[in-house]
């Protein structure tokens, strides 16, 4: 579903790797290795060669907004452009069951970005990049600043949208006992590649 053929970011490659649809991946390395840069290659944030396929149609042959709607990234620090919470959101209205799954008070629409506590920010950017009916979704370290609840969530969130929506991963962590929860093939960034771990 998603295919990574010859693809070279800023300093990793060429990179090969297939992802099924409804398969979530883990993605580990050291700090600095390139994972945020390929995951942002992948969406098409940032400068790549090589080719990036969706069901089979080339990220060229796609236009940008379209190509960022069906592959939500979620970074590690999500982006805010408005005052408002429920600004950054196409339609609230949809999101109150996510909001009370991952513990988020349901009246924070209305709340400026700069009360949004680092997890509460998290989430909402998790909860953002779903709420577009996303085809595979890129997760930069999504629970860094969470505590092992909220964890929980998230993780059992990402995994059902898998099961039942066949939603594809990318998971990129730190914790080897996260890594083992949510993915079955794991993957490591080993100087300029990555391997099956
Ligand atoms: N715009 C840029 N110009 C030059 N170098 C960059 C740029 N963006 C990132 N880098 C460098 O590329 C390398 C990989 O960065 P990246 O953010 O992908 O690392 P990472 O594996 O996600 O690290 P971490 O685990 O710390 O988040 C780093 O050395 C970083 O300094």
């Amino acid at each position: 579903m998603l295919l990574l053929r010859s693809l070279k970011t800023r300093n990793l490659g060429p990179l090969d790797l297939e992802l099924a649809s409804g398969e979530c991946v883990s993605l580990q390395g050291p700090s600095g290795s390139g994972k945020s840069l390929l995951l942002r290659a992948i969406a098409d944030l940032d400068p790549s060669e090589g080719d990036i396929l969706l069901d089979g149609r080339s990220r060229s042959q796609v236009p940008a907004p379209q190509w960022r709607r069906k592959i939500g990234y979620v970074p590690a620090e999500p982006g805010w452009w408005a005052s408002r919470v429920d600004q950054h959101f196409e339609a609230w209205h949809r999101i109150s069951e996510s909001l009370r799954t991952l513990s988020i008070p349901s009246d924070c629409g209305s709340w400026p970005i700069s009360r949004l506590s680092t997890g509460e920010r998290q989430r909402l950017g998790l909860i953002r990049a779903l709420s577009t009916g996303p085809q595979v979704i890129l997760l930069d370290e999504p629970t860094a600043a969470l505590d092992p609840e909220t964890t929980e969530a998230v993780e059992a969130i990402i995994t059902e949208r898998c099961r039942t929506d066949g939603l594809a991963a990318i998971w990129v962590t730190h914790r080897e006992d996260q890594a083992r929860r949510v993915a079955k093939r794991h993957f490591r960034i080993i100087g300029n590649g990555i391997v099956r771990a």
